[in-house]
């Protein structure tokens, strides 16, 4: 093994998480060190949450966010909340300023171990989504999949939390879909250059809804928190419901939740919910060979 760093199996809601430590390293963790650790099924994951030093006066770090399948991602929200959780452990700190590829994000750890995390302000026109196409209203664009006059998934609201996602108004439960069928097909449309994450949101009541995610760069994952911003934005742009929400995530373990506000005096999105530890270990971010802590081994190494 090369050089190794310290890193932290998480998760979000079921959504799998590696928290590496790169601070004081020059290199990023490499696409390469990824794909072989997303393949490993005991550090496999959906995002891994690089922690850089800062590359901005008034941050504590730069998160770099690299997929399973070695592409980088401008935001993951819970990611995020779970570099709060690891950094709160570390330091003791309850508030921190990131910057990411999306631009800075305010996170504050809550009294009851609940993690807030400001994700910016969404971007609606078209272009900045982006799209390859001309819309003038985004918040329902013509785009749909099945059968011309019975289609099965129609009319989605697009968006940008950092990153591109497409809100599917559903109204069954989003795991009755064919999701593994649909989402590669959305994900990679030809209407998203730079592809998109697709979800399924049923809405529920004016401050309530359950969805189901598709992921750009990791597919069917148990979670998505920039994609329950999105749809909890697009839930209240398009009238369905109020400009805060409870968010189901269907897919997730015990079917846990997000709180998710999109302010009215500053137009930010605030998402709301818990992160959770595994287990910690070591590893080569040129390589992705990596080790366990001894007291936690149960499967020791992987290279
Ligand atoms: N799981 C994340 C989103 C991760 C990024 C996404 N796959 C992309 O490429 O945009 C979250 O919790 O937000």
């Amino acid at each position: 093994m090369g050089k190794l760093v310290e890193f932290a199996k998480m998760n979000g809601l079921g959504n799998k998480i590696l928290v590496v430590d790169m601070r004081g390293q020059t290199k990023p963790v490499t696409p390469e060190a990824a794909i072989a650790l997303a393949q490993d099924p005991a550090t496999n994951f959906d995002q891994i949450m690089a922690i850089h030093d800062p590359k901005l006066d008034g941050t504590f770090a730069y998160i770099d966010i690299i997929n399973c399948d070695g592409t980088r991602a401008q935001a993951c929200g819970n990611g995020t909340r779970c570099v709060v959780q690891a950094l709160s452990a570390e330091t003791g700190l309850k508030a921190f300023i990131f910057q990411t590829l999306a631009g800075i994000l305010n996170a504050v750890e809550h009294e009851d171990g609940s993690i807030s995390v400001d994700m910016g302000t969404p971007v609606f026109e078209w272009a900045k989504i982006p799209l390859s196409e001309e819309f003038h209203d985004t918040s329902r664009i013509e785009l749909q999949i099945g059968p011309i006059d019975a289609p099965i998934l129609h009319s989605p609201s697009v968006m940008s939390m950092g990153n591109p996602h497409a809100i599917f108004w559903v109204d069954r439960d989003p795991m009755s879909y064919d999701l593994e069928r649909f989402g590669p097909l959305l994900e990679n449309h030809p209407l998203f250059p730079e592809k998109a994450n697709i979800t399924l949101a049923q809405v529920t009541s004016q401050s309530t809804m359950t969805t189901r995610t598709w992921e750009r760069g990791a597919g069917l994952t148990l979670a998505c928190g920039s994609a329950a911003c999105s749809a909890g934005v697009s839930g209240a742009r398009t009238g369905h419901t109020e400009r805060k929400v409870v968010i189901t995530v269907a897919s997730s373990p015990n079917q846990q939740a997000l709180t998710i506000e999109w302010r009215e005096r500053d137009n930010h999105v605030i998402m709301t919910g818990a992160a959770e530890w595994e287990w910690s270990g070591q590893l080569d971010p040129e390589t992705g060979a990596w080790q366990r802590n001894q007291d936690q081994a149960s499967e020791a190494t992987g290279s």
